[in-house]
């Protein structure tokens, strides 16, 4: 089950030539992931903050715009060890053209020994609720 987010494109988050900054996509990207992991049922609590970013990347396929609405649609790609990727379209939300798409790579870590960790059970099973191997 995929996850979206609706963003509308602020004056600030463009740049000299008039289009969304490959900046502002991370930002996107960072907010939508963020609302997804709430929507999973992690506890966000920055003390029991349990995963790291491995990595993240971002494709921009068409140009945004100024106060152009879109959404960013999420959902989980694959799940390993202690690994999981996630998968992001975002889209202009009338029209569905596709702006960009990211992904990225989080990890299980415990921050208090600063190691990575094998995916516990319980978020094993609350990443597969929303597996979209294909997407
Ligand atoms: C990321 C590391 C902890 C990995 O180190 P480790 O020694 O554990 O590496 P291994 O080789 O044993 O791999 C373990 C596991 O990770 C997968 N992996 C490792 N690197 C990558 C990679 N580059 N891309 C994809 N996958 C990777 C590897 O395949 C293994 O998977 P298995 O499933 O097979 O187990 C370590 O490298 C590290 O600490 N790196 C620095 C991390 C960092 O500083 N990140 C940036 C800051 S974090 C961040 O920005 C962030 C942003 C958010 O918006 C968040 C939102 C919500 C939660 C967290 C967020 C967040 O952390």
């Amino acid at each position: 089950m995929a996850h979206e987010l609706a963003v509308k494109v602020r004056f600030s988050e463009t740049d000299a030539l008039g289009h969304i900054s490959n900046i502002s996509y991370f930002i996107y990207l960072e907010e939508a992931r963020i609302e997804f992991f709430k929507a999973l049922g992690f506890d966000m609590a920055i003390e029991k903050w349990k995963v790291i970013l491995a990595s993240a990347k971002c494709d921009f396929i068409n140009q945004g715009f100024f106060n152009q609405q879109l959404k960013v649609i999420s959902a989980v790609s694959k799940i390993g060890n202690s690994s999981f990727s996630i998968v992001h379209r975002i889209e202009d939300a009338a029209t569905g053209q596709l702006i960009a798409k990211g992904d990225a790579s989080a990890v299980h870590f415990n921050f208090e020994t600063q190691k990575s960790e094998s995916l516990p059970d319980e978020i094993r099973s609350l990443l597969e609720k929303h597996l979209e191997e294909d997407a």
